[in-house]
C-alpha cells in the first residue's frame, strides 16, 4: 500500500500558489522523475499494446494539438495552451471591438493585489498586459502586506458599485491575517470573474443551475480539451487534488460534461490504481513530477495544472518550471499531454478575459 506523497491544498490554494515564498525551491536533476516517487509501490507499466484511444484531433495546421518531437518512444500529442490562448485572445479582441462600436461600452477588469509576493505581482502584471492586448480596460489596486481586511473590503465594495468595472479579481493568496472567505464573499456575484463566490460554485455543483462565472483555470482545462477535439462525454476522468479553485471545480465541470469522475487526494490509498483507469487526468496538486508513467493508462489525455519551480543552475532564473506530471514519461504513454510551461497557465488568463467580456455583455444586455 502506498502512501500519498502529495499534499492537497484543499482550502483554496493550488499548485501555483506555493512556489516562491512559502516553500523552498525543489531540487531535482536528470533523473528527477524517478527520485520523487521512490517510496511508492511501483507496478510494472501497462503494455503499450493495450493502448486505448481517445478522439484526439490530429496535427492539422489549424489544430492547437501538435505532434510531440521528443524522439524515439514518444507518441503523445502536445496540447499547446499558449497557441490556444492566443486564438481565444484574438476572438475576444474582435468581440470587445464589436461591443464598443455597437453600444460604446468597453469591458473593465479591476485587479487587487495585497502584499509583495513576486509571483503574484507577475501574474497581475500579465493580466494587465493581457487586458491591454484585447482592448479591455484594467484598474489595478496594490495594497501593502499589512493592510487591514476592511481596507481591502472598501475597494471591493467600491468596484461593486462602479459601472465601468465588469469584473473584480482579488489576487490569491492573501496575506495570512486576512480571511479569504469573507473577502471573496464580498465580491458581487455579477462581477465575480474568478468564479470563487460560493453562489457561483454552488450553482456549478447543481444540476439545472448555471453559474454566472466558472473559475478560470478549470474552465481553461475544459476549453483545451474541447479545442483539441477530445471527447469528454462518457469518459472516465480523474482529478488529482481537491482545491477550491482548481480540483473541485474541475471535477464539477467534467461531471457537467458527462464524464464519470473520481477525485484523488492526499488521503487516497494507492492513487495510481485509480488514475490508471482514467481516460482523462487533470492534475492540480503542486508536486513536481508526481504522476509517473505507471499512473497513466496508455492513450489517456493528461492535463497538467501544476506549475512547480525546481532548482536548475543552467537556467538564468536559477530554477525551471515543471508540472505535477513527469512529462517525458507521460509523452511515452499518453495520447495527449499539456506541457508546463505553455499548457494550462496561459489559458487561465485567457479565461479571465473571456469571463470579463461575458460579464460586460450580460450587464449591458449585449448579445
Ligand atoms: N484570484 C486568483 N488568484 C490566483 C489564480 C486565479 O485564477 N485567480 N491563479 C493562480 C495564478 N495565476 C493567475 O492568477 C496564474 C498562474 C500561472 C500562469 C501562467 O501563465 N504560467 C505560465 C508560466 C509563467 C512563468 O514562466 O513564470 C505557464 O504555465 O506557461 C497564469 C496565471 C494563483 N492565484
Amino acid at each position: 500500500m502506498s502512501s500519498m506523497l502529495f499534499s492537497d491544498y484543499s482550502s483554496s490554494t493550488t499548485a501555483r500558489f506555493l512556489p516562491f515564498r512559502r516553500s523552498r525551491l525543489r531540487v531535482d536533476g536528470a533523473v528527477f522523475c524517478r527520485r520523487l516517487v521512490g517510496p511508492l509501490h511501483v507496478r510494472p507499466p501497462i503494455s503499450v499494446s493495450l493502448r486505448t484511444t481517445l478522439t484526439v484531433h490530429s496535427s492539422s495546421s489549424s489544430s492547437p494539438v501538435i505532434s510531440a518531437t521528443m524522439g524515439t518512444g514518444t507518441s503523445a500529442k502536445i496540447i499547446d495552451g499558449k497557441a490556444v490562448a492566443k486564438i481565444i485572445r484574438d476572438e475576444i479582441t474582435a468581440e470587445v471591438s464589436r461591443m464598443k462600436d455597437a453600444i460604446g461600452i468597453v469591458p473593465g477588469l479591476a485587479v487587487v493585489l495585497v502584499g509583495d509576493r513576486k509571483d503574484s505581482a507577475t501574474y497581475v502584471r500579465n493580466k494587465k498586459k493581457a487586458c491591454e492586448s484585447v482592448g479591455i480596460n484594467s484598474f489595478e489596486v496594490r495594497l501593502p502586506e499589512d493592510s487591514s481586511e476592511q481596507e481591502l473590503l472598501n475597494f471591493i465594495l467600491g468596484f461593486n458599485e462602479d459601472p465601468s468595472v465588469h469584473g473584480i479579481l482579488v489576487q490569491l493568496p492573501l496575506p495570512s491575517h486576512m480571511d479569504e472567505q469573507s473577502i471573496l464573499n464580498a465580491v458581487s456575484i455579477e462581477k465575480d470573474v474568478d468564479g470563487f463566490h460560493p453562489l457561483n460554485i454552488g450553482r456549478l455543483a447543481m444540476r439545472g443551475r448555471e453559474p454566472l462565472f466558472v473559475p478560470c483555470t478549470p474552465k481553461g482545462c475544459i476549453e483545451l480539451l474541447h479545442r483539441s477535439g477530445i471527447v469528454i462525454k462518457g469518459k472516465r476522468a480523474v482529478v488529482i487534488g481537491r482545491s477550491n479553485i482548481v480540483g473541485m471545480p474541475a471535477a464539477l465541470l467534467l461531471q457537467r460534461e458527462d464524464a464519470s469522475i473520481s477525485i484523488v487526494h492526499s488521503r487516497t490509498q494507492n492513487p495510481e490504481d485509480i488514475t490508471r483507469q482514467a481516460d482523462i487526468i487533470i492534475s492540480a496538486v503542486g508536486q513536481p513530477n508526481m504522476v509517473r508513467e505507471n499512473w497513466i493508462k496508455p492513450g489517456a489525455v493528461i492535463i497538467d495544472v501544476g506549475i512547480n519551480p525546481v532548482q536548475d543552475e543552467k537556467s538564468p532564473r536559477g530554477y525551471r518550471l515543471v508540472g505535477d506530471v513527469c512529462y517525458e514519461e507521460a509523452c511515452k504513454v499518453a495520447s495527449a499531454v499539456t506541457p508546463v510551461p505553455g499548457g494550462v497557465g496561459p489559458m487561465t488568463i485567457a479565461m479571465l478575459l473571456s469571463n470579463t467580456l461575458s460579464s460586460a455583455k450580460r450587464l449591458h444586455n449585449f448579445q
